[in-house]
């Protein structure tokens, strides 16, 4: 592997956890932007947006993305990261762009299931089954856009990570 994988996708696509799982498989570093983030500003997710707003965030995370992506590992990112064209762009030019996709009600299942509110607050103010619908229904195309291929997340997490390695043609064990 000589560039980075992003994965990109709504919360609950299973960024992190499929990401883990394929660095493992392919022996590759493992980043997750917002644990990083979150890491080197000594505060939560949550506890940036109440103190500072979502702006801020944004800010922060097109800074941790930059900073993240010198290396060759797999890169799992925030559900938020192609709200900007620059971080679309950049991750396009830079690496493999790799778009989970999964239906609401199954982000809506995994959410309700494992809500990480210190990572996760909310972003509309409105129940999660609502929230996850309005915004997947606003970024889908935007996704899309920055992806060079789209894999089923709804599949349990080793299968996701086989197709993504079949889709990559990588050199990883299976
Ligand atoms: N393919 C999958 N099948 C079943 N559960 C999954 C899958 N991917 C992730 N999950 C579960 O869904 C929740 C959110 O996963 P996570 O990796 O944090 O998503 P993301 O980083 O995209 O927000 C976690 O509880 C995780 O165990
Ligand atoms: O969708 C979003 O705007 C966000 C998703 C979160 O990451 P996950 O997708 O890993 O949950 C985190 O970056 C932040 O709460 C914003
Ligand atoms: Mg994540």
């Amino acid at each position: 592997m000589t560039q980075p994988i992003f994965l990109i996708g709504p919360r609950g696509c299973g960024k992190t956890t499929v990401g883990l799982e394929l660095a493992r498989l392919c022996q590759s570093d493992f980043v997750d932007t917002d644990h990083w983030l979150q890491t080197h500003a000594g505060q939560s997710i949550a506890e940036i947006v109440e103190q500072e707003g979502w702006e801020s965030f944004r800010a922060r995370e097109t800074a941790t993305l930059e900073a993240v992506a010198a290396g060759a590992g797999i890169i799992a990112t925030g559900g938020g990261i192609i709200l900007s064209a620059y971080n679309r762009q950049f991750m396009r030019e830079k690496g493999i762009v790799i778009y989970l996709c999964a239906p609401v009600p199954v982000l809506v299942e995994r959410l309700e299931a494992s809500p990480e509110e210190g990572q996760r607050p909310t972003l509309t103010g409105k129940p999660i089954s609502e929230e996850v619908s309005a915004v997947l229904a606003e970024r889908d195309a935007l996704y899309r856009e920055a992806a060079h291929h789209v894999v089923d997340a709804s599949l349990p997490p080793a299968k996701v990570v086989q197709n993504i390695v079949t889709a990559l043609h990588l050199a990883c064990a299976s």
